[in-house]
Parts: C-alpha cells; sequence; structure tokens
C-alpha cells in the first residue's frame, strides 16, 4: 500500500478496526508490536480508543474474553488475542496470523504429592478452570464425567481452599503452580497471540490487512535472525562458504589488510550457535552478531 493510498484512507475515516487487550499479559507486546510495525499510536492512560497516525487503523482497548465476539459481529475487523481465548469461545472468527508472544500452556495440575493418572482418573473429580468450555472437550474426548467448577481468576488456589480435587488454568513459567504448592500434570492446549479476522470485511479493509501482515512478518522474521559479520583469511573462504547459508550467499569484501576477508551474512540464532565453533577453527575472528530490526525478503 503506497503512502498516497494510506494516507487517503485515513482522511476517508476508512481504518481497520484492531481490538487489542486494554491491560493484563498482551498488552505492551501488542503496542510493542505495533510500533515495530511503524504505525504510530498515542496512548492516552484510560483511553478506550485511539487512533493511529500514520496508518489506517483504529485501537479498541477491551477486555481479552472479549475480543473474539467483538470480532465475530464485525464492532471491530481484527483483534489481538490468545489462542486459548479464541478456542475456548468458538466464534466464528478467522486466525489469521500467529504473533509471537503471550505464550503459554493450559495444563492440568495437582497437588505437588499426587500422582496423576491421565484423563480417565479425572472421573467423578471437581477441577477449577476458566476453561470449561476447552476442558469440557478433553473430558467428552475421553468419555470422562467430572464436575467442572468455573471461576474467572486465581484459579491456582482451588485446591488449597477446598473448592476443587485438580484445576485447569494458564502456565508459563511454572511458578505460580509452585507457589501454591502444585504441579503440572497433563497440558491440553499450546497457545500465543494470533491476529484473528472478521469473515465479511471490505476488500479495502482486507488490503490493509495484507499491509499490515506485510509488516508483521517482517518485523518477526528479523527477530528470528541475526546479521553476521567475521574476518577470514582468504585460504579459508571455500570452506567457510560452505557453512554458511546467508539470505542468497555470504557477501564477501576485501579487508586493507592483504589476504584477509571481512564475510556478512544473515544467520538465524540457532544456526549461529550451530556453526560458531566451526567457523572459529577454520580461522575466522572478530565475529560480531547484529540485531536485525527489519527484513523482507
Ligand atoms: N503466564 C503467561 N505467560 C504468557 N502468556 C500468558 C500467561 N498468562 C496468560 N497469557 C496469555 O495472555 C492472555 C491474557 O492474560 P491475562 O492474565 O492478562 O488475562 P485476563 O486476566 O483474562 O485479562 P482481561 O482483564 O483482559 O480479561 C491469556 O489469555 C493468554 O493468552
Ligand atoms: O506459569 P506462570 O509464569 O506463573 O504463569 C501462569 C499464571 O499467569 C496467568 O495469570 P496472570 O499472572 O496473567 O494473572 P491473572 O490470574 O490475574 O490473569 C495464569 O492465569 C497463571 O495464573
Ligand atoms: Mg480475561
Amino acid at each position: 500500500m503506497s503512502s498516497n493510498e494510506i494516507s487517503s484512507l485515513i482522511e476517508e475515516k476508512n481504518v481497520l478496526r484492531l481490538a487489542i487487550q486494554k491491560s493484563g499479559r498482551l498488552h505492551d507486546d501488542s503496542m510493542k508490536l505495533l510500533k515495530e510495525c511503524g504505525i504510530d499510536i498515542s496512548n492516552g492512560i484510560n483511553k478506550l480508543k485511539s487512533e493511529a497516525a500514520n496508518f489506517p487503523i483504529e485501537l479498541y482497548f477491551l477486555r481479552d474474553d472479549d475480543i473474539p465476539q467483538y470480532v465475530e459481529d464485525g464492532v471491530a475487523d481484527i483483534g489481538f488475542v490468545g489462542e486459548n481465548v479464541v478456542f475456548e469461545k468458538k466464534k466464528s472468527v478467522e486466525i489469521t496470523e500467529k504473533l509471537g508472544f503471550g505464550k503459554c500452556r493450559l495444563s492440568f495440575a495437582v497437588r505437588k504429592g499426587e500422582e496423576f493418572g491421565g484423563a480417565t482418573s479425572l472421573q467423578g473429580k471437581r477441577i477449577a478452570t476458566s476453561y470449561p468450555v476447552l476442558v469440557q472437550d478433553y473430558l467428552d474426548k475421553y468419555n470422562v464425567k467430572a464436575d467442572i467448577q468455573e471461576i474467572s481468576g486465581s484459579v491456582e488456589i482451588a485446591p488449597g481452599i477446598g473448592l476443587a480435587d485438580v484445576i485447569c488454568d494458564l502456565v508459563s513459567s511454572g511458578s505460580t503452580l509452585f507457589m501454591n504448592g502444585l504441579k503440572e500434570a497433563d497440558v491440553i492446549l499450546q497457545s500465543q497471540a494470533v491476529l484473528i479476522t472478521n469473515q465479511n470485511i471490505t476488500p479495502i479493509k482486507r488490503a490493509i490487512l495484507e499491509s499490515l501482515i506485510f509488516r508483521i512478518q517482517a518485523v518477526r522474521k528479523a527477530k528470528n535472525n541475526k546479521y553476521v559479520l567475521m574476518n577470514a583469511p582468504n585460504e579459508a573462504l571455500p570452506e567457510i562458504e560452505k557453512l554458511l547459508p546467508g539470505m542468497k550467499s555470504p557477501t564477501i569484501l576485501p579487508l586493507a589488510v592483504e589476504g584477509w576477508s571481512s564475510i556478512h551474512v544473515v544467520l538465524s540464532e540457532t544456526q549461529f550457535w550451530e556453526i560458531v565453533q566451526d567457523l572459529k577453527k577454520l580461522g575466522a575472528e572478530g565475529i560480531l552478531v547484529l540485531p536485525i530490526e527489519k527484513m523482507v525478503l
């Protein structure tokens, strides 16, 4: 989308309405991603709505549980929300893009001293959770009947106060379970934040969305890759080149010192660690690793 098209859409107020979490685990990462996409949003304290100055997008700040409903109804065109909420709410929305933050899992947990004997051991148990639909789906899959106690927060306290025998809640580091004398027993869903879309958005809004996704993908690709520079003696170049994937091929430039070259290459973090010792063995030195801000392939 050209800058002229962007300006006229903003002027006509033909904007994509994006719902994000007002406050909580996903708020800061959602705002950060938009900023990294070059979208300039002034978020006044306690404002429930905000417009971008340089991109045809408007933000609604909402409770995360409400976002799938708003997107299904078309009150918002798109939303950033956890997959856990999308699957729990079962609304008719399209999951358009994974966003790479808000990574967690929905797991059963039991008291530290207890053994978890699999799905069938839940028969007749009281299970506290904020995800009754996903827990019921799991129980149905194994033909198990249990008593689901729906609570909206502080689920980990339930076994300690005699409200439930087992819980099913979100886990990331596991420290909340640990602090409440519980241990993770079985993972039923892996989750991260996703971009969801209303199924009937107009072609103009679809074009704005594609432009947004293009930016999100450029930011995410860049995060997974590093720009690596190193110096190496020329006789080692053929062997070093074999180790390096690069975007097309590595860039090799002569150094001012006779017989030496500077090598520039884009590598994923994993690739870097896999080959760095071999690079050193082949004579590479002065290896620098730099972050990449955006990457368009
Ligand atoms: N420990 C965690 N680590 C990473 N992501 C998490 C974690 N806990 C939750 N999330 C993700 O962040 C989302 C929002 O979590 P949060 O705890 O802020 O929700 P909430 O209390 O329901 O907020 P709201 O007030 O908007 O209803 C979750 O639905 C999940 O996708
Ligand atoms: O495994 P951990 O890293 O400890 O994270 C898990 C906790 O994070 C979430 O709650 P959050 O802290 O967002 O607070 P909330 O219960 O108020 O939503 C979730 O509901 C767990 O309680
Ligand atoms: Mg919520």
